[in-house]
């Protein structure tokens, strides 16, 4: 078998994965119709490419809140990569290292996260749940700030879990974190506000990026209370169904940032030109899901590496035939009006 583009790795992970924990992972909400459209939004927005530009060497490297990485691809936070295999999101780790970019750690995961960073050699930040009990947020983002994390990816779009038939058909239910003692962890605090953000700021020194914001409004918000940065994303079409698509939020988010932090865009992302439309529309990274977990099911670290890697090299080529050879030549004027 040879993978070509990262979907040429999805039926071989189905296939190779438990059917349940196959659907927890590829499924979305209600009538995945965000899930869906997070895709199709892509083929709507088109290129406005740029001729006889120098494009002998097109630099893909960049640095993300200060970190160096080698592409403007970063991997999603995405729970229990033990269902994809043994070793769990240390084996990601390590994937995610020998490509030269960064892993965002899930709260809910197979590995404990000291173990996640003891197995990276890349930059890494920790992805946070908040649970009604505040000495398990206390105690992780500690731990995290302790292991070496570069930043704290606050969840936002998460004050209940959203309706994902597909587990419910399965009679699926995800299993406990290694990281702390929870027993349920779909049962995440509803009443969390941006206030919280404040408080979440005294516990650590570590920048705090919020994840899940799909508007302006919020955007604004985010940076009153204190924010280092924003995260654009529906959840992969996981949370609400009907919800805007990340790459129809981007341009309003960007404006409400007004340059004022950097700004991050998930959903969707299959394609290195995928990743040139979102960053011409203002986003500085992008950060890939479910593609990371089919590299990891099929072929483990070298499936993880696998897979970004062939988005470096399609991003790479697409700057090429943009007439961008570097990152900060993508720019609006990239995209059909
Ligand atoms: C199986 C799975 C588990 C996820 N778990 C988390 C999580 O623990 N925390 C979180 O903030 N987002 C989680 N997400 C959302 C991802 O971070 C990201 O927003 C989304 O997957 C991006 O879309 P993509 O899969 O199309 O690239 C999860 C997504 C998937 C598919
Ligand atoms: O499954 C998810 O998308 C997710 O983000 C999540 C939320 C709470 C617990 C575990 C995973």
């Amino acid at each position: 078998m040879q993978y070509f583009n990262v979907m040429d790795y999805e039926a071989p992970a189905q296939a190779r994965m438990n059917a349940a924990h196959w659907d927890y992972y590829a499924g979305g909400s209600g009538d995945e119709i965000t899930l869906h459209a997070n895709r199709a939004i892509f083929d709507h927005i088109r290129l406005r490419p740029r001729m006889l530009v120098d494009v002998t060497t097109c630099d893909t490297s960049t640095s993300v809140l200060g970190s160096p990485v080698s592409m403007p691809i970063l991997v999603a936070p995405t729970a229990q990569h033990g269902f994809a295999h043994p070793e769990g999101e240390c084996e990601t780790a390590r994937g995610v290292g020998q490509a030269g970019t960064l892993l965002t750690a899930s709260s809910v995961s197979s590995r404990r996260l000291e173990d996640v960073a003891a197995a990276a050699s890349g930059p890494l930040w920790f992805q946070l749940y908040v649970f009604d009990d505040n000495t398990i947020t206390v105690d992780v983002v500690q731990r995290a700030e302790q292991a070496g994390y570069k930043a704290i990816v606050l969840t936002v779009d998460v004050p209940r879990f959203g309706n994902r038939e597909r587990d419910l058909r399965n009679a699926f239910h995800l299993p406990v974190s290694a990281n702390f003692d929870v027993p349920d962890v779909t049962k995440l605090k509803p009443s969390l506000t941006w206030r919280d953000l404040a408080w979440l700021k005294s516990l650590t020194s570590l920048p705090i990026l919020v994840k899940g914001v799909l508007t302006g409004e919020d955007t604004i918000l985010a940076l009153e209370h204190g924010a280092d940065g924003i995260v654009v994303s529906n959840h992969g079409g996981r949370q609400l169904d009907g919800a805007i698509t990340s790459l129809e939020a981007l341009p309003e988010v960007v404006e409400a940032s007004s340059g004022r932090c950097e700004v991050y865009f998930d959903g969707g992302i299959r394609r290195g030109t995928d990743v040139i439309k979102a960053l011409a529309l203002g986003a500085h990274a992008v950060l890939v899901g479910r593609p990371v977990l089919w590299g990891l099911a099929v072929n483990g670290q070298e499936g993880v590496r696998h897979v970004l890697e062939l988005l470096r090299n399609e991003l790479e080529l697409a700057m090429a035939l943009c007439g961008a050879p570097t990152l900060k030549q993508i720019t609006p004027t990239l995209i059909r009006r």
